[in-house]
């Protein structure tokens, strides 16, 4: 269990701290069912354990964060989840970033125990930061977004994400989007914490979404917002698409990759060189 003896720094400042140390990239712990089978492992718990503890390995002294895909850890039953477990203390060892790709959302009353799940001090599963739907509305979140501003950990709220699908949703709305709702009242909770910098509540903006913040009138710097953006790598964006789709926002940048890393695998040194290269791409 993660222990702390005094309070940590807020997660914006840790995240800008891992950026200048490690570069901008996010490394993304997907263990889907074909990658074990490309690195020659069985698709069960001991598969499992080897692919994540061999990517963590590979990618944590060259990534800004680790983002293990949750849904991939759960589709092994209890003891999936108890090598995700595993996997978030060896990270906290090795002094990476994580963020629980878990895309939590729920009324308020249930967010608490989400919250508690992904943020809490005393929970095996605690992460540096959890992805979060506002599907039930922004507000429905507040549990998670008061226990990362209490803990120094983050949330990253699904804004635009890179599925095609999703601008049916996002896009919608007479004077303001939905996305622009959503990336505009993250913005005032990071003002109130944080009035200068990244604050604590991050964004999802698919690598892919292309000219939508534009047609759409959002203004990310005006959010203070981390930015995962999805999408760089298997689902197509190059770090060419990523300067031009967030431009101004720059600074902000986390771009996550998956398959795109893991597809080098298994080999320490081949998953190793696969995200320098992606990094030194985004420098
Ligand atoms: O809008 C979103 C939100 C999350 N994701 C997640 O990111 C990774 C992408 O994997 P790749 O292999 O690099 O395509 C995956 O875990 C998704 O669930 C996203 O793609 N888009």
């Amino acid at each position: 269990m993660p222990e702390r003896a005094q309070a940590p720094a807020a997660f914006g400042s840790r995240l800008t701290a891992a950026i200048a140390e490690r570069g901008r990239l996010c490394a993304g712990i997907d263990p889907h069912p074909a990658l074990l089978e490309a690195w020659g492992l069985n698709d069960d718990v001991a598969g499992l354990e080897y692919f994540a503890l061999t990517a963590l390995e590979a990618f944590a002294p060259v990534a800004a964060a680790l983002k293990p895909q949750v849904a991939l850890f759960e589709r092994h039953g209890s003891r999936g989840l108890a090598v995700l477990e595993s996997l978030l203390a060896h990270a906290r060892q090795a002094d990476v970033l994580t963020i629980a790709d878990a895309k939590r959302g729920d009324i308020g009353s249930t967010m608490a125990a989400y919250a508690d799940a992904w943020l809490g001090e005393q929970s095996p599963l605690a992460a540096d930061a959890v992805t979060l739907s506002p599907y039930l509305g922004y507000e429905s979140l507040r549990p998670a977004l008061d226990l990362a501003a209490q803990t120094g950990r983050g949330i990253f709220v699904l804004g635009l994400t890179s599925n095609p699908e999703g601008a049916s949703v996002q896009h919608v709305g007479d004077d303001r989007s939905v996305a622009r709702r959503i990336i505009e009242a993250a913005g005032a909770d990071n003002r109130h914490e944080a009035p200068e910098g990244l604050g604590h509540v991050g964004l999802v903006i698919g690598a892919t979404v292309g000219n939508a913040l534009e047609r759409l009138d959002i203004d990310l710097a005006a959010a203070q917002a981390p930015i995962l953006a999805p999408g760089f790598g298997a689902q197509g964006a190059t770090a060419a698409d990523l300067r031009s789709t967030f431009g101004s926002a720059w600074s902000q940048l986390l771009p996550t990759s998956s398959r795109g890393l893991l597809s080098a695998g298994p080999h320490l040194g081949a998953l190793r060189a696969a995200a320098e290269k992606s990094r030194d791409e985004l420098a």
